[in-house]
């Protein structure tokens, strides 16, 4: 076993409830949190702000290698500063959303990432949050989770959450787009997304966020990671 930093992979579509179960497990267990999502939102969202082409690789790989962005904690959670602006809710929107699917299909942007997120691995453990975190950047992960959920459901459930932070959305439209977003994630030729071969799947449309995170802690103690 070598001496290094256990990891917890969460890889699934969008709305299966990556993000909710990732920053409770990390705030139970104490360990750092890999949301690795929120760099592909940020690469999208900066390549636009500076009119580059999405479809220009090396330009769009050189700006994700060298992003200027910080991770700010406070009481209420991690704000995001780009370039000295903080672009907190708006990476979270459907909009930025569709331009990170983009920018992650492009092999250059997710070589110009790999090492960032690898570097997140410190003791006592990190729970990583995405769609490759098992299968490419993380593949010696001690528990590999891939977390589903039926279409319609994530599609309310993102739909909710959108007018919680007082977004207008709607239904149809939501589903829709998530349903183009898991094409393009999933047939990509680079890092599609897929369960790794060793993940336990779990199913959350009839789950509650504590089912899921009780089935994931089982995984944890099991193999005696706490
Ligand atoms: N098992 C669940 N049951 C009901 N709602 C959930 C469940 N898991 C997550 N949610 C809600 O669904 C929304 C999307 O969850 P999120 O964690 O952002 O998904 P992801 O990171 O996979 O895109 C959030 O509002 C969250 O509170
Ligand atoms: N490890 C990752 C994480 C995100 N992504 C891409 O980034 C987009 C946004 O990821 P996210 O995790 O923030 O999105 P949600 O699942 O929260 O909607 C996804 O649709 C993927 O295309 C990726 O390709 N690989």
């Amino acid at each position: 076993m070598p001496d290094i930093a256990p990891v917890i992979t969460i890889d699934g579509p969008s709305g299966a409830g990556k993000g909710t179960v990732c920053a409770k497990l990390a705030e139970v267990l104490g360990w750092r949190l890999l949301d690795s999502g929120a760099l592909y939102r940020i690469t999208g969202l900066a390549a636009q702000r500076r009119n580059v082409d999405l479809e220009d690789e090396e330009s769009v790989a050189s700006i994700a290698a060298n992003l200027d962005v910080m991770f700010e904690p406070t009481p209420v959670g991690v704000r995001v500063i780009l370039e000295g602006d903080d672009v907190t809710d708006t990476i979270r929107t459907e909009e930025v959303g569709s331009l990170a699917s983009q920018v992650a299909a492009l092999p250059a942007v997710r070589a110009a990432l790999l090492q960032r997120q690898r570097d997140f691995r410190e003791a006592p453990g990190v729970i990583a949050d995405g769609r490759d975190m098992g299968t490419v950047v993380f593949t010696d992960a001690t528990v590999k989770i891939f977390l589903t959920a039926s279409a319609e459901e994530r599609g309310r459930r993102r739909y909710e959450q959108l007018r919680q932070k007082g977004f207008n959305a709607s239904l149809p439209a939501l589903i829709e787009d998530i349903r183009a977003r898991d094409e393009r994630d999933s047939t990509r030729a680079v890092a599609p997304l897929r369960p790794a071969e060793d993940a336990l799947l779990i199913d959350s449309t009839s789950r509650s966020i504590d089912e899921v995170c009780e089935l994931v802690m089982n995984q944890v103690r099991n193999l005696g990671l706490i």
